[in-house]
């Protein structure tokens, strides 16, 4: 029996991605504060809950699908009905296994940092467990997320870079979707076909990396003709400091992950 604690973009896509899975929607139980978010829940036949009691109670994994700032009153509401079987799965950027135990006790805790692309199944997430994790439930959990998402498992203290590389990620390679078709319509093309071109111009480069396993370098100089066209973006690319702008943006965010660890 799997519960989620909030039903926004990221329960959703998870929930999604396990119906499609055939993961059972009666093993799925949902509470969330919003009505209109249980509406659409109930129209994808998980069940809803009235409250946080009757969630933890249906639920062996309990996934934490709030946003973060609300996890410490929402694990303080639930910490004195958390029984020792029972497993919190986390997704909160900079929210440490150890920030759970210090609210409930020590009990068994996953941390995840999954991505909006969960959405379509094709997700990505890190993955790190606690030691009283049994091999069983971890198992479990790492099929839960094969579902919806590539799964990695890390140690806890790399969460913070894949929360950086895959979970902002998507937010960096829409802005440079967007830069492309709005260069694209600059030139005449119709703002619909602009996104097609550039989507699948993204997703089609992403494939050929995955399933050649060839070098960016070596796909980028493929494209790149002797004193052709390709070269010439390539130029303006590294003249604008392309990559040392991604470079920062990357670590800029990994850092704001360490800091956000350290307030919360
Ligand atoms: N979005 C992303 O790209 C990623 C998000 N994450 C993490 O996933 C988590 C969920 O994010 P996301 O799905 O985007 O958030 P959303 O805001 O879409 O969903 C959170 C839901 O929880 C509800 N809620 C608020 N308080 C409570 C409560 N006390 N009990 C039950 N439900 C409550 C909210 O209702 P209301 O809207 O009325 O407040 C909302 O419906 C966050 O911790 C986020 O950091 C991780 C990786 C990627
Ligand atoms: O911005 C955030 O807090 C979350 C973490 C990863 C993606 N979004």
């Amino acid at each position: 029996m799997i519960g989620f604690i909030g039903a926004g973009n990221m329960a959703t896509a998870i929930i999604k991605g396990m119906l499609e899975d055939k993961i059972n929607k009666e093993n799925i139980f949902v509470y969330d504060v919003n009505g209109e978010k249980l509406q659409f829940m109930s129209k994808l036949g998980v069940n809803i809950c009235s409250g946080l009691k009757e969630l933890v109670t249906n639920s062996k994994y309990i996934f934490l699908s709030v946003k973060p700032n609300v996890y410490d009153s929402v694990l303080n509401e639930i910490k004195d009905i958390i029984s020792e079987e029972k497993v919190i799965v986390t997704m909160a950027a900079g929210y440490e296994i150890a920030r759970v135990k210090s609210i409930i006790g020590n009990k068994k805790t996953v941390r995840t940092m999954p991505n909006t692309p969960a959405l379509v199944g094709q997700g990505f997430t890190a993955v790190c467990f606690d030691e009283l994790i049994e091999e069983e439930e971890k198992e479990k959990v790492i099929s839960m997320l094969k579902t919806f998402s590539h799964v990695q498992e890390i140690k806890e203290p790399f969460i913070n870079a894949y929360s950086a590389v895959s979970g902002s990620g998507p937010a960096f390679v829409f802005m440079l979707i967007e830069a492309m078709a709005d260069a694209a319509v600059l030139m005449g093309i119709p703002r619909a076909e602009a996104y097609r071109a550039v989507e699948a111009t993204v997703l089609g480069s992403a494939s050929l990396a995955l399933k050649t396993g060839k070098h960016p370098g070596e796909l980028k100089d493929m494209v790149c003709s002797p004193g052709g066209t390709t070269i010439e973006g390539v130029r303006t690319l590294e003249e604008k400091n392309f990559r040392g702008a991604v470079i920062e943006c990357l670590i800029n965010t990994y850092k704001k992950n360490l800091d956000i660890t350290k307030i919360r």
